[in-house]
Order: C-alpha cells, then sequence, then structure tokens
C-alpha cells in the first residue's frame, strides 16, 4: 500500500521525501520491524521510540512517523504531534476500516467487562451470529484464539485482528475497552455501534490519578458510538453519564437493579449455584436463570440482555444465550474436588469486586470464609490497604499473599494490604509465596467451609521482578487438596 494512503486524515505537521513509497507492514516496535516497512515513533513511559531510528533504517525501514524534528536522507519522513492518536488512524487505513463492515460492542467500567463479553457471545452463538472477542482472557476470532498480552492491545494489533474478524465474515465484534486504551488511543478509529458501562470504582489510579480522571477517559467511549450506549444507573458515575448523554442523539438505553430503568431485573434469587431474575424490557419479560451466583452476576446478565435487545433478539434467543453460559474461566470458578471443599478461584483484584465476590460467598457458606489474595506490583497503590479491610472485615481468615508483584519487592505489598486488616478483627497470617499460601487456606479449611482464593482468576502465570513462572490458581489448588503438591 502507497504510504499517502496509509496517513490519509491523520494530522500531519510536516513531510520530506517520497509519499508514493510501497509500504509493506506498519509497526511501532523496532524488534518486529523488517525490510520496507513503516515505524511509527512513540514517545513511551519507559523509551522514546525516536531512539530506535538508526536501527530500524538499517533492518530496512522505508518510511518514518516522527513526533520529534529528524532530518534524514533516504527514508520519507512524517512529522505528526501524536504518533499515538496517528497510529489508530493509520492502522484502520492499513486494514481497512474493518469497523466499517461489522456490529463492534465496546464494553468499559471497572468490573464486568471479561464476563459480559462472553454473556454476549454465549447470545451470539446460540443464534449461530459469527463473532469475535478482544479482551483480557484471551482475543477470539470464531474458536481460533490468540493470547492476550493486554486486555485493549494497540491499535495496529486492534486494526490486525478486524480485519481477520472481516475475512472470517465475523458480524459482531465484542471487545473490552480499557481506560489506557482510550487514554492512550488504541482504539479512536475504530467504528463503535454500541458501548456498555457497567461500573467505575476504585482501580488505576495509579495511571488516572484521581477518579475524575478515571472517569472522564472511561467516557470518550460513549461519543464514539454509532447506535447506542448501555448503561448501568445503579452506579453513581452511570447516572452522571447519562445526564452528560443527554445532549447526544445517540439512544441510551439504561439497566439497573435499584433504579428507575429501561432493562431491570426483578424477583431475584441467589443460590451457590447460580442467580434467577425475571428480566424486565419494554418489550417482553420473562424469567432467566445464571449459571453464577451474586448480585453482581445478574448486573452482567442484564448488560448483555441490554446488548442483544438493540441488536434485535428476542426474549428467547436472550434467555437461551444466557442460560447456556456456563460461567466465564477464573470468575467465581469452583474447582471440583474429591474432599468436598468450597474452593473458589475469582478474578477480583480491586475493592469493589472482591467485596463482591465474598458477599456472595457469605451468602450461601454454612461454615467460615477463607481468604486469599495479594495484589500487584506496579499498580494503583491505594487500592491495597482497601483491600486488606475488605478481606478482614468479610472473612474468617485471611491469608495475604502475592499477585503479580512485578518489579516491587513481595514483601512490602504484602505489608502495605496489612495496613487495612489490621483495623479489622480478623485473623491473618501473610505468606508471600502464594503457593504456600493457597496451602495454608486449604490447611485450615474443614467441611462447609469457602476458600475464596482472589485476584488472578484465569492467569496462568506468576510475574516476579522480570521473569514469568507458570502458576494457575485452580491447578496449584487441586494439586494441593489432592496431595499432589
Ligand atoms: C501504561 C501502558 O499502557 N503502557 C503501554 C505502553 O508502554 P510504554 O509507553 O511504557 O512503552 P515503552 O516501553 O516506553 O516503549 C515506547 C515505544 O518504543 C518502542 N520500543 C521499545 C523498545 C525497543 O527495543 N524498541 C521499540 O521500538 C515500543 O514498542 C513503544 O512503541 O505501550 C506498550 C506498547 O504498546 C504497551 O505494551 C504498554 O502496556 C503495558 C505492558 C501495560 O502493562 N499496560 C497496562 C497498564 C494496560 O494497558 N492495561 C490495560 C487495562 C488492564 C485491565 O485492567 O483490564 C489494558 O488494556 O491491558
Ligand atoms: N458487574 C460487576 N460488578 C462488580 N464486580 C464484578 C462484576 N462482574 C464481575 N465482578 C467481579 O470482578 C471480577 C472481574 O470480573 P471481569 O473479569 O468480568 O471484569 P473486568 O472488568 O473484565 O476486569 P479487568 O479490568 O481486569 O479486565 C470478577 O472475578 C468478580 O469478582
Ligand atoms: N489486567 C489488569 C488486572 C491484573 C490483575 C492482577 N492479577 C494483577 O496482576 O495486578 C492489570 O494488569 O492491571
Ligand atoms: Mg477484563
Amino acid at each position: 500500500m502507497k504510504l499517502k494512503d496509509i496517513i490519509n486524515e491523520i494530522d500531519v505537521i510536516d513531510t520530506s521525501g517520497d509519499l508514493n513509497v510501497e509500504i509493506n507492514n506498519i509497526c511501532y516496535d523496532s524488534r518486529n520491524i523488517k525490510e520496507g516497512d513503516l515505524f511509527v515513533c512513540v514517545k513511551g513511559f519507559k523509551v522514546d521510540g525516536h531512539k530506535y531510528i538508526d536501527s530500524v533504517i538499517k533492518k530496512g525501514a522505508k518510511a518514518l512517523v516522527v513526533e520529534d524534528e529528524v532530518n534524514l536522507e533516504g527514508v520519507t519522513l512524517v512529522k505528526v504531534s501524536n504518533s499515538r492518536k496517528a497510529m489508530a488512524r493509520i492502522g484502520a487505513n492499513f486494514y481497512g476500516n474493518p469497523t466499517n463492515q461489522m456490529e463492534v460492542i465496546g464494553i468499559t467500567g471497572t468490573n464486568g467487562k471479561t464476563t459480559i463479553t462472553y454473556l454476549i457471545n454465549s447470545i451470539l452463538d446460540n443464534k449461530n451470529v459469527k463473532s469475535g472477542i478482544i479482551g483480557t482472557i484471551c482475543h477470539k476470532i470464531l474458536n481460533r484464539e490468540y493470547k492476550a498480552n493486554n486486555t485493549t492491545p494497540e491499535a495496529f494489533e486492534l486494526q490486525k485482528m478486524f480485519k481477520e474478524m472481516k475475512n472470517a465474515d465475523v458480524d459482531v465484534a465484542i471487545m473490552e475497552v480499557s481506560s489506557h486504551s482510550i487514554e492512550l488511543n488504541r482504539v479512536d478509529s475504530i467504528n463503535f455501534s454500541i458501548g456498555i458501562f457497567t461500573n467505575l470504582t476504585k482501580d488505576h489510579l495509579d495511571y488516572h490519578e484521581d477518579m475524575n480522571n478515571y472517569y472522564e477517559a472511561k467516557k470518550k467511549l460513549f461519543f464514539m458510538t454509532n447506535k447506542a450506549n448501555i448503561i448501568n444507573v445503579d452506579d453513581p458515575y452511570g447516572k452522571k453519564l447519562v445526564e452528560e448523554l443527554e445532549s447526544t442523539h445517540i439512544e441510551t438505553i439504561t439497566y439497573g437493579i435499584d433504579n428507575e430503568c429501561d432493562i431491570k431485573a426483578e424477583n431475584m434469587s441467589i443460590t451457590p449455584k447460580g442467580a434467577s431474575f425475571t428480566l424486565v424490557t419494554p418489550k417482553f419479560s420473562g424469567e432467566i436463570k445464571l449459571n453464577t451466583p451474586g448480585k453482581f452476576s445478574i448486573y452482567n446478565g442484564l448488560a448483555a440482555a441490554s446488548a442483544a435487545y438493540i441488536l434485535g433478539y428476542s426474549f428467547k434467543d436472550i434467555k437461551e444465550g444466557l442460560e447456556n453460559n456456563k460461567g466465564v474461566s477464573g470468575r467465581f470458578e469452583k474447582v471440583e474436588n474429591s474432599k468436598g471443599y468450597n474452593v473458589i478461584v475469582d478474578y477480583s483484584h480491586t475493592p469493589d469486586s472482591l467485596e463482591n465476590a465474598l458477599m456472595t460467598a457469605k451468602e450461601f457458606s454454612k461454615g467460615k470464609i477463607i481468604t486469599v489474595f495479594g495484589c500487584g506490583g506496579d499498580r494503583d497503590r491505594t487500592k491495597r490497604p482497601m483491600m486488606g479491610n475488605i478481606a478482614g472485615k468479610l472473612s474468617d481468615y485471611v491469608v495475604i499473599t502475592s499477585d503479580n508483584p512485578r518489579s516491587e519487592e513481595p514483601n512490602s505489598i504484602l505489608d502495605h494490604i496489612e495496613k487495612g486488616i489490621i483495623e479489622t478483627n480478623c485473623e491473618y497470617k501473610k505468606i508471600v509465596d502464594r503457593k504456600e499460601g493457597i496451602r495454608e487456606a486449604i490447611k485450615m479449611a474443614k467441611k462447609d467451609d469457602v476458600v475464596l482464593i482472589a485476584g488472578k482468576g484465569h492467569e496462568t502465570y506468576q510475574i516476579l521482578g522480570d521473569k514469568t513462572i507458570d502458576f494457575d490458581d485452580r491447578l496449584v489448588a487441586k494439586a494441593i487438596i489432592e496431595g499432589e503438591m
């Protein structure tokens, strides 16, 4: 493709060299550059991509997108004010604007995004509608799975994936839209049909600094949609969002349980096995039985049902689709075992989700609640004592352990969490090795107790410094219970 077509509609400050040059591929990482590529220099949080100019030219880059003043012969230069913003348009141009040819549902909010993508996917599968998923667990096109390094990848990866979806005749792409991806322009050139807002609670304040910035980031998605916005009005930020969207011409569909809304749940009943409710919409209503417990599961069911409602599906389609879903990997997932313990692995890694998971466990536990959890390194530190406090208040015993310490000293993360638990009367232990932490919890468990292993859910690794080791809470717990570890 010619460079001039690739850079069509990006904000160009200046160019030099031949814009008719043929470009083989687009790339933003010098480690992946090949002969004939366009290289975009991104000023990152750790390094400045301009640093790699010499190296990419040696490897045969034909053109560069730069923010800095660069004087070079023999390559074409395109100067822009914001490389990340340019990348979004370049990606869409290079891959032929694939999102113009499918419905894209974007889901944002602190908790529930992954779960909702899979619930919508179940509804679509049930109707034999071809769909793709982009999100935390993996990226998926029909039945092909791709490793997810980020929940919402960079624009080039996103657009490439949409192109593959288009080639596979996918009709609906369902994607998690992280606040980082919005702020870092990864999703700028996606043609979203529907936006879903789940909730906004404390997380990622290392990046956004305060809740208002975090909200403002998420809000942008709802000004990028062309069909409808679906919003949880039981969440205070959701309510605020609905007010702010009043001036737009896009349809707003509200959902909830406690407040007046378009799509709601009534007659809720929650058991250890699941949650049932009456789905009430302006067009139809009826009973739905979800296979995961907790009030939060009903919110996720409502969000998915609202998306299907907008897409024109019937009550039967929605009911069958939601009821076919047997749960999402690492989300309140029971570790089946021969000893009869209730061991649950859950991806709660924020104060709100940990509280929800523990409240749900308490609803059906006939015994004690034993919680094992930690907090990620190089992530929001303010949530650590809050999570310690919540775990202490809602558990009978807590093991504070490691959850991807990354570059931080693991013991100091445990100390941060401890600050919040000390204020409660809960008995606890700090065990830095997660496997030993899980062993301690299981050793304490008696019949009818619930052991909640929180924070890592589907993850199959533990990040320690710059090393990543295999670690799957479900396999570790099972092996310990069965005496194999
Ligand atoms: C804060 C953040 O989002 N950082 C992302 C950002 O990294 P960065 O700015 O530090 O990049 P950098 O290392 O400074 O490099 C700058 C540029 O130089 C290039 N480079 C770098 C080294 C080299 O040898 N050659 C080279 O060309 C890089 O490719 C990049 O273009 O750009 C990188 C390249 O795309 C991303 O991988 C990286 O995500 C990191 C891994 C990350 O952890 N992000 C998290 C916080 C994130 O995005 N999370 C959200 C939400 C998660 C959730 O709660 O669900 C997500 O969507 O995943
Ligand atoms: N609607 C909800 N409200 C509050 N908590 C929820 C909700 N749905 C799920 N949770 C809790 O949050 C955890 C994470 O759920 P899920 O993975 O669906 O969220 P997510 O928004 O995709 O998270 P991430 O930002 O890490 O991608 C679950 O394991 C559960 O404990
Ligand atoms: N994808 C999110 C959640 C990670 C969950 C937890 N296991 C951690 O590593 O902090 C993040 O990168 O912030
Ligand atoms: Mg997710």
